[in-house]
């Protein structure tokens, strides 16, 4: 996937601007970091054809702007930061009907298939034939994202993902992630506040000020002093632990942000 000119905001209010990225390989997890109000939500809608973006948006030959919502979900699955509340249907026929509107695949068996392997991969089948109203946070977290990583995606956008799980459920996520990505050749870019956690599983880390985008590389790269001060206004060291991840030390506040 390739992003060159992306604009978008709301009514006058510019939020990402002329934004070009490197290319995005099959098979690869990007994080998307940066503080509050940054524009990561907004990036990740305009990058999932729900908000208004000029510019254009490659996925092979295709420019995705072009086309009409639903074929642009069929490329692109996104999963919202937050999840409807409210909805009457177990998570098993959430993952069903998930399925229908973005393949077209009726309550075949082929889709319960699907939907059960998806479950049991993120380690919840056990919950299928409970109701999402009454699941806990955390729970609802796991059915949202069972039902945008069953719809394979070549695409797959994830809004903060792992903010309600617990320490376990992050790294089992962020794993499958993973693990789901490459065995499918998925481009996938997740929202994360936790940079220790998208030091540990992303190769490749975007971080976004409300300046414009501050870093475009790998962990090692991407998190350095030097950004952290100037991005998140945070003084800390950054050392890679003897496992070769990068860990980050915050110290102190420095707040001298660059905007
Ligand atoms: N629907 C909207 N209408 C107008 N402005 C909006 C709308 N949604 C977001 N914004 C503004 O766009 C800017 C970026 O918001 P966005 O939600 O993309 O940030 P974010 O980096 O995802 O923040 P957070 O980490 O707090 O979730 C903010 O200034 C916000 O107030």
């Amino acid at each position: 996937m390739k992003v060159s000119g992306l604009s978008i905001g709301y009514a006058r209010r510019p939020v990402i601007k002329d934004l070009t990225l490197a290319p995005f390989k099959p098979g690869t997890l990007t994080a998307l970091v940066g503080p509050n109000a940054a524009g990561k939500s907004t990036l990740l809608r305009g990058l999932a054809g729900l908000q208004r973006a000029s510019g254009e948006i490659h996925l092979g030959d295709t420019n995705l702007l072009r086309l009409s919502l639903p074929e642009y979900s069929r490329h692109v699955g996104y999963m919202p930061q937050s999840l409807p509340q409210r909805v009457a249907l177990t998570v098993y026929e959430a993952m069903l009907s998930a399925l229908r509107t973005s393949q077209g695949l009726t309550s075949s068996t082929e889709a319960r298939q699907i939907a059960m392997t998806t479950l049991e991969r993120l380690g919840i089948a056990d919950l299928a034939m409970r109701g999402l109203d009454e699941l806990s946070g955390g729970q609802r977290q796991l059915a949202s994202l069972a039902q945008a990583i069953a719809r394979k995606p070549a695409v797959l956008l994830l809004d903060e993902p792992t903010s309600a799980l617990d320490l376990a459920h992050q790294h089992r996520v962020m794993s499958a992630v993973q693990e789901l990505g490459v065995e499918r050749g998925t481009i996938t870019i997740v929202v994360l506040h936790d940079i220790a956690l998208a030091c540990r599983w992303c190769e490749r880390i975007l971080v976004l000020s409300p300046r414009g985008l501050a870093a475009d590389a790998a962990p090692s790269k991407a998190i350095t002093p030097e950004t952290l001060a100037s991005v998140y206004g945070i003084e800390a060291r950054v050392e890679r632990c003897s496992r070769g991840f990068v860990q980050v030390m915050v110290d102190g506040i420095v707040c001298d942000r660059d905007f």
